[in-house]
C-alpha cells in the first residue's frame, strides 16, 4: 500500500493497471515554474513538491508517490489551460509539430525521495481551428497538460509517439516500477506494496 499525492483518475487507473494498491490523498501546490527553470527541472520539483505536502498531511510509514506531467514545445512549459481561450492558443502551438510530453514520479521512503523522469516525444497534425474548437467543447482539454488527452479523443490528433504512452497519460509506469522495485516495494510481476 501507499500513498498517491494525487486527484488525477488517470494516476489511480495507471497504479491499479500494475497492480498496486494505493489510497488517494491528494494535494494543493502552486504549479508555477520559476524563471529560467527548464521544464525537466519543473516537472521533477512538483511531483516532489507534491509527494512531501502528503508525506507531510498523512500520519504512518507509508511510502508516497507524487507525479507531474507537462508539455514542452520551443523550450515552454504548458500546463492545463487557464481558459477555452489559452486551450485553443495551445492546441494552435501543437498543431503540425512534435512537442514533449514530460512525467516525472517522486517516491518517498524510508526518509529518501527517489525520482525518474519520463520523456516522450508527440507528433501531432495539423488542427484545423475547427478541430480545436469542437475539441474544447468536448470537455476533455480543460484538466490536461497542453490541452489534449492522448487516452481520448486526442488521439485522433497524435499522428505518433516515440517515449513513454504512460507517461503521456500521467505516470509512467516502466519508471515507476523500477522505482517501487529499487526500493523492495514490489517484485517483477508479482507484485504487491
Ligand atoms: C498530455 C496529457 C496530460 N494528461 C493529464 C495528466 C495529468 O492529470 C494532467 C497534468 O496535470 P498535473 O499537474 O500533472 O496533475 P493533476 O493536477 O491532474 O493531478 P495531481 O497534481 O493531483 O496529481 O494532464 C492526460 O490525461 N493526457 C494527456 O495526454
Amino acid at each position: 500500500m501507499l500513498i498517491l499525492a494525487s486527484a488525477s483518475p488517470r494516476r489511480r487507473e495507471l497504479l491499479d493497471q500494475i497492480g498496486v494498491a494505493w489510497r488517494a490523498h491528494p494535494v494543493d501546490v502552486e504549479e508555477i515554474p520559476r524563471a529560467g527553470e527548464s521544464p525537466e527541472d519543473f516537472a521533477l520539483r512538483m511531483a516532489v513538491t507534491k509527494a512531501r505536502a502528503a508525506h507531510d498531511a498523512v500520519p504512518g510509514h507509508l511510502p508516497v508517490l507524487g507525479a507531474d506531467t507537462v508539455v514542452s514545445i520551443d523550450g515552454d512549459i504548458l500546463g492545463k489551460p487557464r481558459d477555452r481561450e489559452d486551450a485553443l492558443d495551445m492546441l494552435g502551438r501543437l498543431s503540425g509539430r512534435t512537442h514533449t510530453v514530460l512525467s516525472a514520479v517522486a517516491l518517498l521512503h524510508q526518509g529518501y525521495c527517489h525520482q525518474a523522469l519520463s520523456t516522450t516525444r508527440v507528433c501531432f497534425r495539423d488542427l484545423s481551428p475547427d478541430d480545436r474548437r469542437a475539441y474544447w467543447a468536448s470537455g476533455e482539454p480543460a484538466d490536461k497538460a497542453g490541452a489534449y488527452g492522448i487516452q481520448g479523443l486526442g488521439a485522433l490528433f497524435v499522428a505518433h509517439i516515440e517515449g513513454s504512452y504512460s507517461g503521456v497519460v500521467g505516470l509512467p509506469l516502466f519508471e515507476t516500477g523500477e522505482l517501487l522495485r529499487r526500493c523492495g516495494l514490489i517484485s517483477g510481476i508479482d507484485n504487491q506494496t
